[in-house]
C-alpha cells in the first residue's frame, strides 16, 4: 500500500504558496505546464474581484522532479503571490519597522472572529491570512499532480457549475442530464467563464451576479465534479474512514465556504421511492461488464467505486466579505460597527469548481494508490491492468 500525503503552507499576501505531496510513484511524465492551465483556470469566473487581475498564477517545481519525470520522493511546489510586492513593512516573517494598523472589525461569515477568539490574535490580519482561499492555489498544484497519476490510468476528473443564487443550469449528470455525453460536458464547461455548460443560464448567473454587485452584496451556488473511467473498486466499506464517499465529502468540505455535500442525487433521494433511486444492474456480454441504465448513486455503493461515473455535488455559500457590509463589533473596543471591506470576490463559485475538481482528483489518486500500490508508474499500471483483467473475469 502507498500513502498519498500532502500538505499546503503559505498566507494570502505572503511572499508565496508552497505544496508538498508525497506518494507519486517514479517515473510519471510531469512539467509546470500540466499544472499551469489548472492554476489559469481557478483564476476565472465572472464576479472575481481586483486580486484576480494582480496575480498570474504559475507553479515552480522545486523538488521530486528530475528532467520532467518524478523520482519516487517528495514533490515540493512553490507559486508566488505578485500582490506581495504590496504588502512591504505589514506580510512577511520578518518583524516589521512599525506595527502596522491592525483589523479589528471581523467579518461576519469568515474566519475572523472564531480565529482571533482560539489564536489569541488581536490583529484578525493574522487569521485571515491563512483562512483565506488564496491557499486554494497550493491545493490545485497538488491536485494537478494527482489529476496526471489517475490520467495515465484512464481517469479524467472535471466539474461544472450547477447554479448561481437562484439561476439553475439545466444540466446535471446526476439528474440524468446525461443527454449530454460526458466529454461534451466537460468540454463545455472548459469554455464557460462560469464552467457552466449551458449558455442561456450563464448568461442569467451573468445577470444575478452583475445586480448582486450592484447591491454590495455577494453570491454562492451549486457545482457539480464528475470523473471517468474509474475502475470499480476503490474504497471500502469495511471500516468507517475507509468509505469513499465520506472522504470525497471530507475533502470537498474542507474548501473554504462550501457548506453542502452530495453524491449521485444526494438529498433528492431522500424525498422519493426506493424504486425511483436504486440504478438496477444489467451485465454487457460482449464487454464483460456490469451495466447500469441510470447513476443515480453517482458511481458508489457502500462506500466503493461501482465502474459508474464518480459524481459529487458542492453547495458554496455567498462570499462572506460584503461592500455593503453587515454589522460586527470592534474587537479592541467592543463597539458596534460595520465589518470591514477592503475589496472581494462577488462570486467565487467557477473557481471553487476547478478546486472541487483538484480535491476529488487527491482523493482519487490516494484510494488508487491504496488500491493498488506501486513505486513506480510500471508497477502501479501492471497492478492496475492485472486486477482489470479479474474483474472482467469475475
Ligand atoms: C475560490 C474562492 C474564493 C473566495 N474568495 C473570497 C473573497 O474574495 N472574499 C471572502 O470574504 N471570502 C472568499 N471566499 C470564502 C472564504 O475563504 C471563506 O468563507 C472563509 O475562509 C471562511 O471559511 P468557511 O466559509 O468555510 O467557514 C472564497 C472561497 C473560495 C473557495
Ligand atoms: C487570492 C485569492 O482569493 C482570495 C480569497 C479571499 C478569501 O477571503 O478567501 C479574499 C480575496 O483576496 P484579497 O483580499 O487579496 O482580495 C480573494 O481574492 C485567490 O483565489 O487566489
Amino acid at each position: 500500500m502507498t500513502q498519498l500525503r500532502w500538505l499546503s503552507a503559505g498566507e494570502s499576501h505572503g511572499p508565496e504558496l508552497v505544496a508538498t505531496v508525497e506518494g507519486i510513484p517514479a517515473g510519471m511524465p510531469l512539467l509546470a505546464e500540466d499544472i499551469d492551465e489548472d492554476l489559469a483556470r481557478r483564476q476565472r469566473g465572472y464576479g472575481r474581484g481586483g486580486r484576480m487581475k494582480i496575480e498570474t498564477d504559475r507553479v515552480r517545481l522545486v523538488a521530486g522532479v528530475r528532467g520532467g519525470e518524478t523520482l519516487g520522493g517528495p514533490i515540493a511546489m512553490v507559486i508566488e503571490n505578485r500582490d506581495h510586492a504590496s504588502w512591504a513593512g505589514r506580510m512577511g516573517p520578518e518583524p516589521f519597522p512599525e506595527p502596522p494598523e491592525a483589523l479589528t472589525r471581523p467579518r461576519p461569515g469568515h474566519a475572523d472572529l472564531a480565529g482571533g477568539l482560539k489564536y489569541a490574535r488581536r490583529d484578525l490580519r493574522d487569521v485571515l491570512e491563512r483562512a483565506s482561499a488564496r491557499e486554494t492555489a497550493a491545493r490545485v498544484a497538488v491536485g494537478g499532480v494527482c489529476r496526471k497519476l489517475l490520467r495515465s490510468v484512464g481517469v479524467e476528473v472535471f466539474a461544472h457549475v450547477l447554479s448561481i443564487g437562484p439561476v439553475a443550469s439545466p444540466t446535471s449528470a446526476a439528474s440524468g442530464g446525461g443527454e449530454l455525453p460526458l466529454t461534451e460536458l466537460r468540454e463545455r464547461a472548459r469554455a464557460s467563464d462560469l464552467a457552466c455548460v449551458d449558455a442561456v443560464a450563464a448568461q442569467a448567473m451573468r445577470d444575478a451576479i452583475r445586480e448582486a454587485a450592484h447591491r454590495g452584496d455577494t453570491l454562492g451556488g451549486v457545482f457539480e465534479v464528475i470523473a471517468t473511467g474509474l475502475p470499480p473498486g476503490l474504497g471500502s466499506h469495511v471500516q468507517w474512514d475507509r468509505k469513499l464517499d465520506g472522504r470525497l465529502a471530507q475533502a470537498l468540505m474542507s474548501i473554504q465556504a462550501i457548506k453542502g455535500v452530495e453524491i449521485g442525487i444526494g438529498f433528492e433521494a431522500a424525498r422519493i421511492s426506493g424504486s425511483e433511486v436504486h440504478d438496477p444492474i444489467a451485465y454487457d456480454q460482449g464487454a464483460h461488464a456490469f451495466t447500469r441504465p441510470s447513476n443515480r448513486a453517482g458511481g458508489l455503493e457502500g462506500g466503493i467505486t461501482n465502474g459508474m461515473p464518480l459524481i459529487c455535488r458542492a453547495a458554496m455559500k455567498p462570499i462572506a466579505t460584503l461592500k455593503r457590509a453587515l454589522p460586527s463589533v470592534d474587537v479592541r473596543t467592543k463597539e458596534q460597527f460595520d465589518a470591514a471591506f477592503e475589496r472581494s470576490d462577488v462570486c467565487a463559485v467557477a473557481a471553487a469548481s476547478v478546486v472541487g475538481e483538484a480535491m476529488v482528483a487527491i482523493t482519487l489518486a490516494a484510494a488508487l494508490l491504496e488500491k493498488f500500490g506501486g513505486d513506480s508508474l510500471t508497477e502501479l499500471s501492471r497492478n492496475v491492468d492485472s486486477y482489470l483483467q479479474q474483474v472482467r473475469s469475475y
